[in-house]
């Protein structure tokens, strides 16, 4: 068991480290559009630890508002491309975490059938959590284009505190995990400067302040996307773990 979870993380530490190119933006749906065959059936095989019909939630929907899709297109064209390398790497997302699942084989094997990954679990377009992430290509940075939906709201019109936790989790942790993985949240620490309009359109951009050993500290900003205002400020330690980690619960 432990060594198949291994296999999985080490796949999963090449599939996010493929050189991907710019994607199809035309179709909601599209697919990445790869450099060469070997990268496709990588791509293909790998997605299959996900889930058997992938899709990358990670591409524009119809859900999407003009905010979104403008600065989703801003950062895609810097992607890395055929002829040029760009300075961004868009990070594809699905709906599954690794199937993995404590508690026993009977449980297991329901919470892995069911499990969802939180931020992508919600099935009507724009409902709650859009967004996708790029990595720089020197990896010391995330930018993470959010739209909030209306399942979203804390104060009334505005963005719940834990949702936008929840963003900065997933922001930093994809961060930390493309430069470590596997990973988990040792410490989240969050200051509210001013609440998100609920159906805005913000940025969350991570940084890497430093690595320590198996230590990890990220920080992380949220503000609108001229960047004129503070929304959310953050710094975040990950630790990289063992597999065994996991297995113990
Ligand atoms: C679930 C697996 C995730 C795997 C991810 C892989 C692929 C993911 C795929 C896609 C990624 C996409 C999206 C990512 C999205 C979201 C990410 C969400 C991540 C989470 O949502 S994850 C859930 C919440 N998270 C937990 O559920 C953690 C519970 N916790 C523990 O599991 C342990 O607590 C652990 C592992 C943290 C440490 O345990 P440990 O035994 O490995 O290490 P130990 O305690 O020995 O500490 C070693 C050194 O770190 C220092 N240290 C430790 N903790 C500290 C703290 N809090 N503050 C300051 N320093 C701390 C010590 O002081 C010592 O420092 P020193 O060496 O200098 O003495």
């Amino acid at each position: 068991m432990a060594k198949n979870l291994f296999r999985i993380f080490r796949s999963f530490q090449s599939f996010v480290s493929l050189p991907f190119t710019k994607n199809q933006v035309a179709h909601p749906c599209a697919s990445v559009a790869f450099r060469t065959t070997f990268d496709r059936t990588m791509v293909q095989a790998l997605a299959s630890f996900f889930s058997p019909k992938s899709r990358d939630f990670s591409l524009p929907n119809s859900s999407w508002g003009e905010e979104m899709i403008r600065l989703y297109e801003f950062y895609n064209n810097q992607c890395e491309g055929e002829n040029h390398g760009g300075e961004w790497r868009r990070l594809p997302s699905y709906n599954r975490s690794l199937k993995y699942a404590s508690g026993g084989v009977y449980l297991s094997k329901i919470i892995q059938s069911k499990a969802r990954l939180f931020t992508r679990n919600i099935r009507e377009p724009g409902a709650a959590f859009e967004y996708v992430v790029f990595v720089s290509k020197d990896e010391q940075r995330c930018v993470c284009v959010f739209q909030s939906g209306h399942l979203l709201e804390g104060p009334p019109g505005h963005v719940h505190g834990g949702a936008i936790a929840t963003m900065i989790d997933t922001v930093t942790g994809s961060h930390a995990s493309i430069l470590s993985a596997p990973v988990m949240t040792a410490n989240l620490n969050i200051n509210y400067r001013s609440p998100i309009p609920l159906g805005n359109t913000v940025l969350v951009e991570s940084c890497l302040d430093k690595r320590e050993g198996r230590k990890l500290f990220i920080s992380c900003k949220v503000t609108s996307t001229d960047g004129s205002k503070l929304h959310t400020e953050a710094t975040a330690l990950f630790l990289s773990i063992n597999v065994s980690h996991l297995l113990r619960g």
